[in-house]
């Protein structure tokens, strides 16, 4: 053991007194390039291949480097004994990523590769027309030299996609407006948001189940066949018509949309955009995983874009039958007074009551006069929030209301 020790400190002192006499003998210039011929030597003899990933890339920011954060954060793909936490302003959910300078391991089908997250302190401020941080950052993924193409060839993809879909759940959905008369904000944006968090979910929307059924599988199945749509020669967009009086839950209906898709929601005012290029400016700067809500139905706007569009009118005899039969609405969904069905729902969210905690009686009573009542779940609900605390009063008064 000792004769080990006192070997490692020769090999230490001579490798110290190398790098003197190659800082003493050789110029910047010539010292330069030796070390990078030194690199290149040990660069050829190394079983590995090395990829840098830096956040910034002259003055821009690296779209890769934040596709491996996030991609390194899911709970999958994370083998390291130390991680940084974060959570955004407004945000709900805490993001974590290996730490400063340490090491993960990861397997892609079979593949071993390394990742090392290096930062160091910017040493000069080049010129920039914006503040640059004050660390430079970026990722180190080591792997085996026969494995290089293979990497190349998926792993970055797999990536991209995975940190788009992690992106997507974990990030508070924004609901946007655009801005008045076609101005753009300080980010030269034409959408102003907020963080969207309607709790309606088709399980709380009180509607007719058989048509609740219908409208979650057609969703689902839009989503889902982008593949479809391509094969087809078909423009990847679909639009639903919802219309009925107000307070039947049209609002309740899009919240819900968005949440059962995961999508964020553009509420388009029609009224504030001037012309046909606006609009098309407005919906080009929208994701493709969003809904857009258009309230002010209007015969001449053309929409071409691939998404979800959902319009809303109280009065559907007053739309242009033209517009309803254009094929830019390819479901029509009437939003309509309370059913009984709809009104077990309403009782279940307000009171926590299911059919089988609800006397027989009033069961029967309730089902006789709700289909002849012309009443709103919006007005049922207002019922059951004033008696909540009371559900026998609160089911009293709703028969009341109804007969
Ligand atoms: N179908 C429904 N299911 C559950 N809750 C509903 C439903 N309809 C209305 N409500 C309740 O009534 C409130 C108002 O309804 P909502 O705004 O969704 O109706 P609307 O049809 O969009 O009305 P308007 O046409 O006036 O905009 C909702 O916040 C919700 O609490």
């Amino acid at each position: 053991m000792k004769e080990l020790w006192t070997t490692m400190a020769s090999l230490m002192g001579v490798l110290a007194f190398s790098q003197t006499l190659l800082n003493t003998l050789l110029p910047p210039n010539l010292r330069f390039i030796f070390i990078k011929l030194f690199h290149t030597f040990l660069n050829y003899f190394s079983p590995y291949s090395y990829f840098d990933i830096t956040e910034i890339e002259g003055v821009n920011t690296n779209e890769l480097y934040n596709a491996v954060q996030l991609y390194l954060s899911s709970t999958s793909t994370t083998s390291s004994n130390r991680l940084s936490l974060t959570r955004g302003l407004n945000s709900t959910s805490i993001t974590y990523t290996i730490s400063h300078n340490h090491r993960l391991t990861d397997v892609f089908k079979g593949v071993y590769v390394v990742w090392e997250h290096i930062v160091t302190p910017r040493q000069t401020q080049t010129f920039s027309w914006r503040a640059l941080p004050e660390e430079k950052r970026g990722f180190s993924l080591r792997v085996h030299k026969r494995d290089k193409d293979f990497i190349l060839g998926s792993y970055f993809d797999y990536i991209s996609s995975k940190a788009s879909e992690i992106r997507r759940k974990k990030e508070d959905r924004l609901l946007y407006t655009n801005s008045k008369n076609g101005s753009l904000d300080s980010r030269g944006q034409p959408w102003e948001s907020v963080p969207f968090k309607h709790p309606s979910t088709f399980e709380t929307l009180a509607m007719d189940p058989t048509k609740k059924a219908e409208i979650m599988s057609d969703l689902r199945d839009f989503a889902e066949g982008s593949a479809f749509y391509k094969r087809a020669g078909r423009v990847w967009k679909r639009g639903y018509l919802l219309y009925g009086p107000p307070g039947t839950g049209k609002s309740s209906m899009i919240a819900a949309m968005a949440n059962y898709l995961e999508y964020d929601i553009y509420d388009l005012e029609l009224t504030e955009v001037q012309t046909n290029l606006e609009l098309r400016k407005l919906l080009m700067k929208t994701s493709s995983k969003s809904i857009i809500v258009i309230e002010d139905i209007d015969c001449s706007i053309n929409l071409k874009n691939q998404r979800i569009f959902v319009f809303t009118t109280n009065h559907i005899e007053k739309l242009d039958p033209a517009l309803l039969r254009s094929g830019r609405m390819d479901m029509h969904v009437f939003m309509s007074y309370c059913c009984f069905e709809s009104l077990l729902i309403l009782i279940k969210n307000y009171l926590g009551c299911t059919v089988n905690d609800m006397d027989t009686e009033i069961l029967r009573q309730l089902e006789k006069v709700v289909c002849v009542a012309e009443i709103t779940p919006a007005d049922v609900s207002e019922v059951l929030i004033k008696n909540r605390r009371d559900k026998a009063k609160a089911i009293r008064e709703l028969v009341e209301i109804l007969r």
